[in-house]
């Protein structure tokens, strides 16, 4: 695990969300963009070295939508920056680590991604993240 790539944050509202974010970053959103395959909204702030990642739901059915149900608004999951996300996703599941899916699938922000189930991890949502390069 390289660095934190993000921190995901879900919320209601993304409109309201991003000119918080960007109150409170002093930074603007530098991309939006859909991944209808979770059913999400993302918007991404650079801080540093780091990113936020604010999510909002697009279906009721969808891990944020069920989030925000249960929990409201707030910190959902942690991303870490991985060189080759296949060797990490081995190396976790022989470690006895529960992967939420078995490939790697295409995340936000040119990224191939892999969800490592929170039971196993103290309750915190592990995100793997690997730079799709050109
Ligand atoms: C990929 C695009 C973007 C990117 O960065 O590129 C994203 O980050 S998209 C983010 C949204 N997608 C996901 O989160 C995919 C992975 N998540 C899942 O598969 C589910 O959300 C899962 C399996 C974590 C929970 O789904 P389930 O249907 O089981 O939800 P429940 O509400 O029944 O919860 C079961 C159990 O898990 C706890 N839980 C749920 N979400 C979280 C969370 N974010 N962090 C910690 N714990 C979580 C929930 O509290 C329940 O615990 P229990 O003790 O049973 O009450
Ligand atoms: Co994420």
């Amino acid at each position: 695990m390289n660095k934190i790539e993000h921190i995901g944050i879900a919320v209601k509202n993304m409109d309201i969300s991003c000119s918080l974010y960007e109150q409170l970053l002093g930074a603007a959103c530098y991309k939006k963009e859909l991944v209808a395959s979770e059913g999400v909204n993302t918007a991404f702030f650079k801080t540093g070295q780091n990113k936020i990642e604010l999510l909002s739901a697009t279906v009721a059915d969808s891990p944020i939508a069920k989030f925000l149900e249960r929990k409201g608004e707030g910190i959902h999951h942690i991303a870490f920056d991985v060189e080759d996300i296949v060797v990490e996703m081995d190396r976790l599941k022989a470690a006895g680590f529960v992967l939420l899916n078995e490939q790697p699938k295409r995340g936000a922000d040119n990224k191939l991604v892999c969800f490592v189930h929170p039971k196993g991890t103290n309750g915190v949502l592990v995100e793997l993240c690997q730079e799709i390069k050109a």
